[in-house]
C-alpha cells in the first residue's frame, strides 16, 4: 500500500482536477456489428476525464461466501482485452458493496487499484455506506492507495429529506479525500431518496469543491436532461440503466456505470462508436441486441446474483454466489441465459 495520497497520485501520473474540460464519446476503429467474439473497440479517448463505459463491478467471492481476491488481475485483463473497458466502479450495487463489511470493501479496493495499474484508466472506489465514520474512513482510504475518484450513495435508513442534509452528508464524505474527485450515485429504486438531482447540483461545487458528477441510475429522463443542460462544461453526467443508454446518450450523457458492460462491454463500445459517428441506425442495432438479452433475462428474474452468473459464463471467472440475503441464480437461469447469450453473439 502506498504511504500517502500524493504519493499515489503521482505514481498513477497525477488525478484528473474536477475542472478539466469535457470530452465526448470518441471511438477508435471502425464500427462493425461483429459480434461478441469480434473486434475490440475502445472509446477510451482520454485516460484523464472519465468517459465512454465503466464496469460496475462484481464482487467475485469463494463458495464459502468469503471475497476472492485471486482472481481480480485476471478480472482486470478481461475487461481490458475482451471488452475494450477501462474503467471500474467497485463496491456499488453490483459489486454487493452494503453487503460487505468495511474491512472486504478496503481490500476490495486495494486490489482493484493495485491490479488495474497501468491497465485501467479510472478505478472510482463507492464508499457509500449507512454511516458517516465508515464513508469517511473508506473515502480517506482510497484517497491514500491512489484511486482515481470516489462515490457515495445517500444513506437509506435514516434518509436526507432535502437536498441540504443531503449535500451536507456528501460533503462529509468528499472533505476525508481532498484530492480526487467526488462523484453523487443516484439510484433511487435502491436508497428510495428521490431528490432530484437537478435540484442537487445547483451550487452543489460550491459546498463540495471536489464535486466531479453523477451516477445517474434512474430512468427519469428529463431529470437528466436536465443535469446535462445546466451543466454540461462543469460535470461528468454517467447514466446507470444500461437498457436505456442509447437514449441518454441523446440526452447528453457524458458516459456509462452498469453491471452489464463487465460481458456485453464490446457491443456497447460498438453503439458509443456508432453514436458517435452519428450513425443512429447501427447504434440502435447494437441498443437493441443488447436489449434482447437483458429483455430475456428480465423475465426470467435478473438482479446482482444473475449477473454474477452470467459473467462467470462469460469470462470463465468464477464469481462465485451472493452473499445472504442474495441467493445464487438457479442452474435454469444460468442455462437459458447462456444460451441466449450465445444465439445473439455467434
Ligand atoms: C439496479 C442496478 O443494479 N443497476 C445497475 C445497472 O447496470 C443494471 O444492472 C442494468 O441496467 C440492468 O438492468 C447499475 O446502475 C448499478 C451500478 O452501476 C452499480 O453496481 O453500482
Amino acid at each position: 500500500m502506498l504511504s500517502s495520497a500524493e504519493e499515489a497520485t503521482a505514481a498513477r501520473g497525477g488525478s484528473q482536477t474536477p475542472d478539466q474540460p469535457r470530452a465526448e464519446f470518441q471511438g477508435t476503429e471502425a464500427a462493425r456489428c461483429s459480434g461478441h467474439r469480434g473486434s475490440l473497440c475502445s472509446s477510451m479517448a482520454s485516460p484523464k476525464r472519465l468517459q465512454g463505459l465503466t464496469a460496475a463491478t462484481i464482487t467475485p467471492m469463494t463458495p464459502d461466501g468469503e471475497i476472492n481476491l485471486s482472481v481480480i488481475g485476471q478480472y482486470v485483463d478481461y475487461l481490458v482485452k475482451e471488452q475494450g473497458v477501462k474503467n471500474v466502479f467497485v463496491n456499488g450495487t453490483t459489486g454487493e458493496g452494503l453487503a460487505l463489511s468495511t474491512q472486504e470493501r478496503k481490500q476490495l479496493a486495494e486490489e482493484w487499484v493495485t491490479k488495474g495499474k497501468n491497465k485501467l484508466d479510472h478505478v472510482i472506489i463507492h464508499v457509500g455506506a449507512l454511516n458517516l465514520p465508515e464513508a469517511k474512513e473508506m473515502a480517506k482510504h482510497a484517497a491514500v492507495i491512489g484511486a482515481s475518484g470516489i462515490a457515495a450513495i445517500a444513506p437509506f435508513f435514516f434518509k436526507p429529506t432535502n437536498k441540504d442534509t443531503l449535500v451536507a452528508f456528501l460533503r462529509e464524505i468528499a472533505s476525508e479525500a481532498p484530492g480526487i474527485p467526488f462523484y453523487y450515485y443516484h439510484i433511487p429504486s435502491l436508497t428510495g431518496v428521490k431528490i432530484r438531482v437537478e435540484e442537487l447540483l445547483d451550487g452543489i461545487k460550491e459546498q463540495i469543491p471536489t464535486f466531479q458528477g453523477v451516477k445517474f441510475s434512474d430512468t427519469d429522463l428529463l431529470d437528466f436532461a436536465q443535469c446535462v443542460k445546466n451543466n454540461k462544461e462543469r460535470f461528468v453526467l454517467l447514466y446507470g440503466v444500461d437498457e436505456h443508454l442509447l437514449s441518454a446518450l441523446a440526452m447528453g450523457a457524458s458516459g456509462a456505470v452498469g453491471s452489464t458492460y463487465n460481458y456485453l462491454g464490446k457491443k456497447y463500445n460498438l453503439m458509443l462508436e456508432a453514436f458517435a459517428k452519428q450513425d443512429l441506425v447501427l447504434a440502435q442495432q447494437h441498443q437493441f441486441c443488447t436489449g434482447e438479452f437483458l429483455s430475456f433475462v428480465f423475465k426470467l428474474g435478473f438482479g446482482v446474483a444473475q449477473t454474477k452468473a452470467v459473467m462467470s459464463f462469460t469470462s470463465r471467472i468464477p464469481m462465485g454466489p451472493p452473499r445472504l440475503p442474495l441467493l445464487s441464480a438457479s442452474m435454469d437461469f444460468i442455462e437459458k441465459a447462456k444460451a441466449k447469450m450465445d444465439s445473439l453473439m455467434e
